[in-house]
């Protein structure tokens, strides 16, 4: 292992209490806070002290971070196991920015495709497309996995106190054959519009759902004219979403510089635009663009994406932490660390250099989370008491989108308060004379106080936006994302592809085709899974 991740490593060995650095330092909460893009981040309650601040900030400067920052911007293939550049930035630039991008074709491009989502838009809010019976369309239903799903399946999500479609968004990804079948059980062929959403168009998931939705068209008496009515594609292979039955001019488009994980900025974000309005949507691009400026100007030290990535590479590389928690105190943000998921760790999820030679250290954290406080009634527990160390962001938005207040203020007491608890713990002298207080006998207490005592001295983040608006939620995502691509230019690891992703697609042909009759040889685990999987299916066609 290289000097300075040994560096780290020692200094993650000495002795630290986040206790006493608070009650050491009456400034450290101001010594430790940012704000970027009305975004305030209080990273203050992490195991960091100056010493070890300032080496976690030199291995960024020592790093090929600002360097490959560049060559991103500048348009250079830095994915280049797939020989593509990494664009995603330029999809959120607003119109007077497009005017200045070198690649003007790319930028007409864009445009584009912005003035078809706005006018596939203003049609289905003027309920004016209208379906093979002469209907109104009500429902769309979007069909993807992975990055053609998460990132506006979440985003719907979150920002739904500000929907405004007379049109119903509905998602399928899962080739588990009840989503379709659900979907087709409540909606109606002739009020129904299906956005297949597939980059690649090569997806497996996605073609077999598409395949079934075709069919339930098909099985309502609809024709091919219906079918070319009612379906649209976004995707980068044009040639393929045009084998599929899906017409030119219904085939929004992606491209190869924006990876799946970075593209609900692309029609990607179709359903999302749908949901608020085209005024609304470029004010999510904005928030994300506003992000970016942050992180291409700000330096380094007082760089939002640049600061969680150092953060994060402390917890991982310095102390040997494997997964970070991501709470968002806020109920419509549920499905951000399923998002985030994919973003950190389909990105940074890798085992070989640039270079194609083994890392020396582990990368990507496993990132799980729920919204805040169901988690504190769950797995806080563990984050509390257990022996193990596991940095948590806690995010909350200070305006709520309701009139509950009570609510939300209470909501936001147990935000903060987790942070404190973590922090701070609880000695077994407090728990004891806490009992003594209550009551019990010296014996009891004595018994009781390792029990209700905490260790403390457990890190966190806490994120805080003005309020959850298209803005700060694009500003949100743009954030993570940039905190990926720091972690991954300093492990110096190719953040954008994902080849690991590929046995398992690759061996579910055979065994899929053992199924179907064809027996293959397979380990002896994988044949004893198919004869019982086989023995149930028969007995379930007979029984
Ligand atoms: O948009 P596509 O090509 O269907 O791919 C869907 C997802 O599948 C993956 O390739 C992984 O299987 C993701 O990276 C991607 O977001």
């Amino acid at each position: 292992m290289s000097a300075p991740w040994q560096a780290l490593q020692q200094l993650a060995a000495e002795p630290f209490s986040l206790r006493q650095a608070f009650s050491d330092d009456a400034e450290r909460a101001q010594r430790y806070q940012l704000a970027a893009c009305g975004i305030e981040l209080d990273y203050s309650k992490n195991l960091i002290n100056e010493q070890r601040w300032q080496q976690l900030l030199a291995l960024a400067k020592q790093s090929e971070l600002c360097q490959l920052r560049s060559r991103m911007v500048a348009g250079e293939a830095i994915n280049h196991t797939e020989q593509r550049s990494v664009g995603h930035m330029r999809l959120r630039l607003p119109e007077h920015a497009l005017t200045t991008l070198d690649d003007q074709a790319v930028a007409t491009e864009i445009r584009s495709c912005r003035q078809q989502m706005t006018a596939l838009v203003n049609q289905l809010h003027a309920q004016s497309y209208l379906g093979y019976q002469g209907q109104p369309i009500t429902d769309l239903i979007w069909v993807g996995i992975g990055g053609s799903l998460l990132g506006p399946q979440m985003a719907c999500e979150a920002l739904n106190p500000f929907n405004q479609s007379p049109v119903k968004i509905h998602f399928a990804g899962n080739i588990d054959g009840a989503v379709v079948h659900d979907l087709c059980q409540t909606l109606k062929p002739e009020t129904s519009l299906v956005v297949v959403a597939s980059k690649s168009f090569g997806t497996e998931e996605t073609r077999q759902n598409a395949l079934s939705l075709r069919q339930w068209f098909l099985d309502h008496g609809a024709d091919q004219a219906a079918i070319t009515r009612h379906f649209w594609a976004t995707s980068s292979n044009i040639q393929a979403a045009a084998d599929f039955g899906i017409m030119p001019e219904h085939i929004l488009p992606m491209w190869d510089w924006v990876g799946g994980r970075y593209s609900i900025w692309s029609a990607i974000g179709l359903p999302l635009a749908l949901q608020l309005g085209n005024e609304q949507f470029e004010q999510f691009l904005a928030g994300a663009h506003a992000m970016d400026q942050h992180f291409l100007q700000a330096d380094l030290a007082n760089n939002m994406p640049v600061v969680l990535a150092l953060l994060g590479i402390w917890y991982i590389n310095g102390m040997g932490c494997q997964s970070q928690a991501l709470l968002p105190y806020n109920h419509y943000l549920r499905l951000l660390p399923s998002y985030v998921q994919q973003l950190d760790m389909e990105s940074n999820g890798k085992q070989v250099d640039h270079a194609g030679q083994p890392l020396p250290c582990a990368t990507a954290p496993v990132i799980w989370g729920d919204a805040g406080t169901n988690g504190q009634h769950a797995y806080h527990q563990l984050l509390h008491q257990s022996q193990l160390v596991i940095p948590a962001d806690f995010i909350l938005a200070a305006k709520p989108q309701h009139a509950l207040t009570d609510h939300h203020l209470r909501l936001a007491a147990h935000c903060f308060a987790q942070t404190q608890a973590l922090m701070q713990g609880k000695t077994i002298a407090e728990a004891k004379a806490e009992c003594l207080a209550q009551g019990m006998s010296e014996q009891h207490a004595a018994m009781l106080a390792p029990h209700k005592a905490s260790p403390g001295n457990k890190p966190s983040n806490t994120l805080l936006l003005p309020e959850l608006s298209p803005f700060y939620l694009g500003a949100l995502l743009a954030l993570y994302e940039h905190k990926v691509f720091c972690q991954g230019a300093i492990w110096q690891l190719n953040s954008f592809d994902q080849w690991g992703v590929e046995l398992g697609k690759q061996l579910s042909g055979p065994i899929y085709q053992a199924l179907n009759g064809k027996p293959a040889p397979f380990d002896s685990s994988t044949s004893g899974l198919l004869a019982s999987l086989q023995r149930h299916l028969t007995s379930s066609k007979t029984g």
